[in-house]
């Protein structure tokens, strides 16, 4: 069998040995109620037995093995709301309450499992009528017991009590005098969490204070569902507030404030419920919803505090109203009961496994009960934890400075960075107008050479148009006019260029815009008679000679520009130049390339290969034609075909 949860302590011993004792657990009692009438009515079967006093067994009921569940005390259907009062020792905390401890008691638990029964007794059955004496609960029974032992004292004791409750996360007041509202809860150092304009009422009787129970009793929101017909929407807590005279040598922080001294705190918590059981909606929905959210907040602190390290740090009580004002009674200074109430029914099983898990927890849980500060010097204890709290004060502040530390850091990061990208700005700013400048001269350059370039076509086209002069010399009769040859075979390759028209129409071959055969001419009635040179060799015509933008001829040469070989022009740079004149690309930049002295206008002519291949062609064709006017008959009139009229390559 396997066995959950550990017995504890009797605080009140410990306590015993001195205003602040050792690490005490939060003690916890079992209470089982009996089966209702409701769940005997459908049969239910109860699967939890009490073996011993202490120990709880579970046992599932589609079998498997039994789960036990230890606590300070078990009690099953069978015991009676007395039995309940004295297994739960409150009189013991009625005693350190008197001694100036917080105190309180608290149940917990599923809806309908007897949570209020435990602590008030059954819902009163009309307006005004008092609980049976038998059924009165743990608050009624600790009331009477503690103004009887405050009678006996014979010192004189003050006894105060509010009364409020937490519904939908809201605090209102049940022991108001006007209409309820909802109060804020605050915090400071000497009282920790409290609810500002909480009524506190003085009471000198059991009866006065059982009247403010009643009071608020009634006025406690409950409505009926299908697991309870009288469920409390709300958390309730009810707190009597001890002072003795030796502990009024203390003045209260602020006006209204209760007296330094013990308390006493019962809470009646609103119990767990699952909305489909219940068949809550609307409005009971909603209650439902917040007193589920409250009560994890209430289970995630104590599984914290379960942790030593993170006890030491962070427990997120501010997360409800419910948790900041039981923050002291969890993880403080109190004394703290919990009496888990669950149903035998094995149809509840397992939100009563649920609630005896969080129970187990609980009981893990320790505070350090703390008893009324004695005024004047301080005690070693008190002097230890303060340096302790210092310490952890001075570790949280250190911390904080680090981040801020990290922080500036990070700033002067970013100075630095943004430092750097105006620098790159600047840079780029300046690379952006040095470009800027570079592009208009290239500009500017491309400019120059398309005007150079169009000087250069026209010096190109009255070369050409000379050295066809000097061609027709030597045709005697016209042919018949075939195409160009470049449309009939590709120009490079033929060496045979039919004698061109010299005309002063100069029209182009409209593929290759090479000048046209003088028979291909449509205006050969416009030729002119071409006049001789006497002076020129060969009878050159005047046409034909080189104009004075020529280049030289090459230093020892003899030759006359008509006369010129293939390698004569192929040094001629420019008529190269002038020939791929129009290849120019504006985009390119005039960069400096060849010989420093050659002459600009050469420049980028090497670097189009179609344009070479053309002016290898045009040389050929220049040469070849130059030879055949000197040694060949013209073609004879009449023949035809493709390529007749031309001769072999
Ligand atoms: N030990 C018991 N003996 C007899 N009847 C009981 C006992 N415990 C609870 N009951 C009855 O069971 C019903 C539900 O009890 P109670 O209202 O106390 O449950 P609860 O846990 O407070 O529920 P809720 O969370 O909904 O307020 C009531 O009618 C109550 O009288």
């Amino acid at each position: 069998m396997e066995e959950r949860g550990t017995p504890d302590g009797d605080p009140a011993r410990s306590l015993e040995q001195g205003p602040e004792g050792p690490e005490t657990p939060i003690q916890v009692v079992l209470r089982v109620r009996p089966m209702s009438a409701a769940e005997l009515r459908r049969g239910e079967q109860s699967a939890l037995h009490c073996s011993g006093t202490r120990t709880l067994q579970v046992s599932p009921p589609g079998g498997g093995p039994d789960v036990a569940f230890r606590f300070g005390a078990v009690l099953d259907g069978a015991r009676t709301q007395e039995d309940v009062f004295q297994a739960c020792r409150v009189r013991r905390l009625g005693e350190l309450a008197l001694r100036g401890f917080s105190c309180t008691v608290f149940t917990f638990g599923q809806t309908g499992s007897g949570k209020t029964y435990t602590l008030t007794g059954p819902p009163p059955q009309g307006e005004g009528m008092p609980v049976s004496p038998s059924l009165a609960g743990i608050m009624q029974r600790t009331f009477a017991w503690l103004l009887e032992r405050v009678q006996h004292l014979g010192a004189p004791v003050t006894l105060r009590a509010s009364y409020l409750e937490i519904y939908n996360e809201q605090v209102h007041d049940l022991l108001s005098l006007g209409s309820p509202r909802p109060l804020p809860v605050r915090w400071n150092k000497s009282r920790g969490f409290y609810v500002e304009q909480l009524r506190v009422v003085e009471f000198g009787s059991l009866e006065a204070l059982m009247e403010l129970l009643q009071m608020g009793l009634s006025r406690r929101r409950s409505s009926a569902h299908t697991l309870n017909q009288a469920s409390s929407r709300s958390h309730a807590l009810l707190t009597l507030y001890i002072s003795r005279p030796a502990s009024q040598k203390v003045p209260p922080v602020d006006p209204g404030e209760p007296p330094v001294g013990g308390k006493l705190c019962f809470v009646d918590l609103a119990g767990s419920e699952k909305v489909a059981a219940t068949g809550s909606r609307g409005e009971l929905m909603v209650e439902a919803n917040n007193i589920n959210r409250s009560l994890l907040a209430l289970g995630h602190c104590i599984s914290l505090l379960l942790d030593p390290q993170r006890k030491q740090s962070h427990i997120p009580f501010r997360d409800s109203k419910l948790t900041k004002l039981l923050a002291d009674s969890l993880g403080g200074r109190g004394v703290t009961l919990m009496v888990a109430c669950v149903s035998p029914s094995a149809q509840c099983l397992p939100e009563t496994l649920s609630t005896l898990r969080y129970a187990s927890r609980a009981q893990r849980v320790t505070t350090r009960p703390q008893g009324p500060k004695p005024s004047g010097m301080k005690q070693p204890q008190n002097v230890e934890a303060e340096i302790l709290q210092l310490r952890e004060e001075n570790r949280c502040l250190r911390l904080q400075l680090d981040q801020m530390g990290s922080k500036g850091f990070q700033g002067a990061r970013m100075a630095w960075a943004q430092r750097n990208l105006y620098a790159m700005l600047q840079e780029f700013m300046l690379e952006n107008e040095r470009l800027r400048k570079e592009v208009s001269q290239l500009h500017s350059s491309r400019d120059l050479a398309r005007g150079e370039q169009r000087v250069l076509a026209q010096q190109v086209h009255e070369l050409q148009r000379r050295l066809l002069s000097v061609c027709t010399l030597h045709q005697p009769a016209p042919a018949p006019a075939p195409p160009c040859p470049c449309l009939v075979m590709p120009a490079a390759p033929c060496r045979a260029l039919p004698p061109l028209c010299s005309c002063p129409c100069c029209h182009l071959c409209p593929v290759c815009l090479a000048p046209l055969a003088r028979w291909a001419c449509p205006q050969q009635e416009c030729h002119v008679p071409q006049v001789l040179d006497p002076e020129t060799p060969r009878g050159m015509p005047l046409s034909s000679q080189p104009p004075p933008w020529a280049p030289p001829c090459s230093p020892g040469s003899a030759k006359i520009p008509g006369e010129r070989n293939h390698s004569d022009w192929t040094q001629t740079g420019v008529l190269a130049e002038m020939l791929t004149g129009e290849e120019v690309v504006p985009s390119a930049p005039p960069l400096p390339s060849g010989s420093p002295n050659a002459p600009p206008i050469l420049r980028g002519a090497a670097r189009i290969p179609n344009l070479a291949q053309r002016l290898e062609a045009l040389r050929h064709q220049i040469g070849s034609s130059l030879r055949r006017g000197q040694s060949q008959p013209p073609p004879s009139e009449g023949t035809s075909g493709p390529g007749r009229g031309f001769p072999p390559c």
